[in-house]
């Protein structure tokens, strides 16, 4: 039996979707700014995609959202568009993020850092939550931008974005979310959240790799990362890829209506719940950052005495397909930053294990999973020249 529980990393495409994407490919193929027929034939079903995305996360009519390659591009626009507008260009010199960001979000604000700008990286609790308190304590008359992700894709821990919302706001400073988790998990609504510029990527919720999309609130409009098209209005320029813009939308759609978030909260959180308590029953296994505020489909789950890398490989035997944490992180065997950020110590922090759900995993599936887990540890453990089980130590969550 195959089993995939690493939808955090991806997703298998909708089968609807990959439907509604075939037409784009052989025959409606025209260039979208061509003035022909062959090209207008394209704006139909686009301007159906985007009227999605918008209803997907509450978009104002007058507000943008631009077709991207992906989420990094997503948050590599805002990031450096502020950058642009706000500090080089302006007289800001600060930004506020988290500890716990994706790299696309770190690492831009690292090389932002190399340039001169003041960045400010804002602990999480021992929950591995930020508390928005924090982003008051720490915005300033110059800050730029506060960029915080909605949901974390490691321990899915959700953070609290309403409350972000209004303290930027209040100061007056643009608002970025990096919704990548979150769409398709959690109801995601851009106005009632404050939030000026929100990033998503569609392979996250069913929908083609090598797409993503950028919320702009009305007013917030940036320098573009790419230049050279008059595409998406000047924000971002490049022939979009119409077959991969209609199935962004389509998987939109399915991923975001009432149905399918009640479905995730009943559906694939009890699939969740029944994996992670029956992996609790194992002697020192431990859920990082504990079971409350999570998006429905993530577990993120320590077991001590055995690396996460050996974990993977034996269930990867068996056909089972998890994580250690992020995928982009994957190669790398440094213990796991956000595990690290939240004061795990190190040999927790490198025997973690993400196994992360979606609409198409079955109880079926989740029992040969659970069962192979549990033979795999005692496997592990048992050739383990260092473990040695202290029953003093058995936790059930941090
Ligand atoms: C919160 C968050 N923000 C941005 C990205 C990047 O998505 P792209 O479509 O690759 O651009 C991701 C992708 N996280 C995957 C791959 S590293 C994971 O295994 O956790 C993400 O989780």
């Amino acid at each position: 039996m195959e089993v995939y529980l690493d939808n955090n990393a991806t997703t298998v495409v909708d089968p609807k979707v990959y439907e509604e994407m075939k037409p784009f490919f052989c025959d409606i193929y025209g260039n979208p700014n061509s003035l022909h027929k062959f090209g207008s034939g394209t704006h139909p079903k686009m301007v159906e995609a985007l009227n999605f995305l918008y209803a997907g996360i509450n978009a104002a009519d007058e507000d943008d959202v631009i077709i991207t390659a992906n989420a990094t591009e997503s948050n590599n626009t805002v990031i450096k568009g502020i950058w642009i507008d706000k500090i080089l260009n302006g007289d800001k010199k600060h930004i506020i993020t988290s500890e716990v960001e994706h790299p696309a979000i770190t690492a831009t604000c690292k090389f932002l850092e190399s340039q001169g700008v003041a960045v400010t990286y804002l602990p999480v609790n021992e929950d591995g939550v930020l508390e928005a308190s924090l982003v008051r304590d720490f915005i300033k008359e110059d800050t730029a931008l506060v960029t915080i992700m909605w949901a974390n894709n490691e321990t899915g821990k959700i953070f609290p974005i309403k409350e972000i919302g209004a303290i930027c706001k209040e100061f007056g400073v643009p608002f970025h979310t990096d919704a990548t988790q979150a769409i398709g998990k959690v109801t995601v609504d851009v106005q009632d959240c404050n939030v000026d510029y929100l990033s998503f990527s569609a392979h996250k919720f069913h929908g083609p790799k090598g797409v993503g999309g950028l919320y702009i609130r009305k007013g917030f409009g940036l320098t573009p990362l790419l230049h050279g098209g008059e595409q998406m209005g000047g924000l971002r320029a490049g022939t979009v890829d119409v077959a991969s813009m209609v199935g962004m939308g389509w998987a939109m759609k399915l991923a975001t209506s009432t149905m399918a978030i009640a479905y995730e909260k009943n559906h694939v959180s009890k699939l969740r719940d029944k994996l992670e308590n029956a992996i609790l029953e194992l002697p020192e296994t431990v859920v990082i950052g504990g079971k409350d505020n999570r998006t429905p489909n993530t577990t993120l789950i320590s077991f001590r005495g055995v690396e996460g890398e050996s974990m993977l490989w034996d269930l990867n035997q068996n056909g089972i397909g998890a994580s250690t944490g992020s995928a982009c992180a994957s190669e790398d065997l440094e213990a796991n930053p956000v595990m690290n950020a939240f004061g795990s110590d190190s040999e927790l922090a490198h025997t973690g294990v993400r196994f992360s759900l979606s609409r198409f995993n079955t109880e079926e599936q989740i029992d040969y999973a659970i069962n192979v887990i549990k033979n795999a540890v005692t496997r592990l453990r048992g050739i383990s020249s260092s473990y040695a089980y202290t029953p003093s130590c058995h936790k059930s969550s941090l």
